[in-house]
């Protein structure tokens, strides 16, 4: 192959939250989750792939720096489920299998922060490379899923339900587009980012941790999850918004309360976090209907949802009650305000400044896709090793 292809994937965050394997090997998980795939325009990774005869190894760069392959199993499994597939569907002996593969990633939004940059990370990777190689068939979740988890959501765009599946070999553990984004254009989500560094417990280390000691787990895997999934799911279809924050409010306050059940607690919130909750309750309380609904992945930040019908009136109470000495522009990002004087309608008390670092409004979004795939000049390659 003598061209490069470059594609671009998603964020998703989910409203039923996926935290606990039942294999750390296979990245199978114990419970179903389900998730909201975000606009690219936004927030997505973008992955270029050349691969050849004449590429001398496999390298992959992220945001200007060498991942390490040989320490990193999971990229390392990324690799060889997509020559799996290649011998699979064009033949044992295709020496497409043998090419070594150069991957050039970059997000456009903070990595490794709380953000979900390995959702769309990985789906990016393998959606990629399956495009490289003229592969894009169904089996994408399941290989994305080897690369992290919640990976397998972000290969859908709109609402997505990962299914844990019972199969031991996690045939029956992958994917399904509950909706598509064009089913409730109306959605809106406002990330609300407290901090952007490195968190200290990675989301794989948290779960592994909480399987091992928390005694509410299994009580949240076998009685609250599959009741609140079907539900959740029934919500979305049925474009039913109250139903839909109430149960995504719950299912991140029960996540969290996992996580401080688990020994030593893993501590993803903080005070800020906790302001932004009880604003919310407040803000809904105020409006005498539940307008807006928030979750919190493994970190801080706030994601939160709302139609577009009570943007313009939450974001002036919002930035009347967390606000910034930045400039608008740089606190307020995505999706402009159609009514940017909108005055506050309950007036509450304005916190300190800059709580919050920025926000950014943002809408549901369509699954990965392929924006370039060119041909390229092989010395270029050859030389550049
Ligand atoms: N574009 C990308 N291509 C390949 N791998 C990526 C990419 N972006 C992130 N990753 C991988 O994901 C890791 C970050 O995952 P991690 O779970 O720690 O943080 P996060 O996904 O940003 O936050 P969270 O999982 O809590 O939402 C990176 O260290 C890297 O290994
Ligand atoms: C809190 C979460 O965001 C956890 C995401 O976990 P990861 O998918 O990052 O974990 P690995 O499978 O170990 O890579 C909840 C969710 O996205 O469902």
């Amino acid at each position: 192959m003598d061209k490069v292809v470059t594609c671009m994937a998603p964020v998703n965050i989910a409203t039923i939250k996926y935290w606990g394997k039942r294999d750390e090997h296979l990245i199978l998980p114990l419970n179903d989750s389900v998730s909201l795939t975000l606009d690219c325009d936004q927030m997505h990774s973008q992955t270029s792939v050349v691969a050849g005869p004449f590429v001398k190894k496999d390298t992959v760069m992220l945001n200007g720096h060498v991942m390490p392959i040989e320490t990193n199993e999971r990229l390392q499994r990324c690799f060889s489920l997509i020559r799996k597939l290649i011998k699979e569907k064009k033949g044992e002996n295709c020496p497409e299998a043998q090419w070594n593969i150069r991957v050039c990633s970059e997000n456009n939004f903070p990595t490794a922060a709380g953000l979900a940059s390995s959702a769309a990370g990985y789906a990016c990777l393998v959606y990629t490379l399956a495009n490289a190689f003229d592969l894009v068939t169904e089996d994408l979740p399941a290989i994305a899923r080897q690369g992290s988890g919640s990976a397998c959501r972000s290969i859908y765009g709109g609402f997505v339900h990962w299914k844990a599946g019972k199969d031991d070999l996690g045939s029956d553990s992958t994917a399904v587009q509950i909706a598509t984004e064009a089913h409730w254009p109306e959605m809106r989500i406002i990330i609300l980012v407290v901090n952007d560094s490195h968190k200290k417990t990675s989301s794989t280390v948290g779960m592994k941790k909480s399987v091992e000691t928390s005694e509410l787990l299994q009580y949240r895997v076998n009685k609250c999850v599959p009741e609140r999934t079907k539900d959740i799911i029934e919500a979305i279809i049925n474009k039913n918004f109250v139903k839909f924050a109430e149960i995504t409010m719950r299912d991140s306050n029960q996540f969290h309360a996992i996580c401080l059940d688990t020994y030593p607690p893993c501590v993803y919130l903080n005070g800020v976090s906790h302001e932004i909750i009880t604003f919310i309750h407040d803000y809904n309380d105020a409006a005498g209907h539940v307008k807006v609904s928030y979750t919190f992945d493994a970190g801080p930040n706030a994601f939160l949802f709302i139609l577009e019908k009570d943007l313009d009136l939450f974001m002036s109470e919002l930035i009347q009650v967390f606000p910034s000495d930045k400039s608008k522009s740089k606190y307020i990002r995505g999706i402009k305000s159609t009514n940017p004087d909108q005055v506050a309608p309950y007036g509450f008390e304005p916190k300190e400044k800059d709580l919050l670092k920025y926000i950014l409004v943002t809408k549901l979004g369509s699954g990965p896709k392929c924006i370039d795939n060119h041909l390229i000049d092989i010395d270029s390659i050859k030389n550049s090793d």
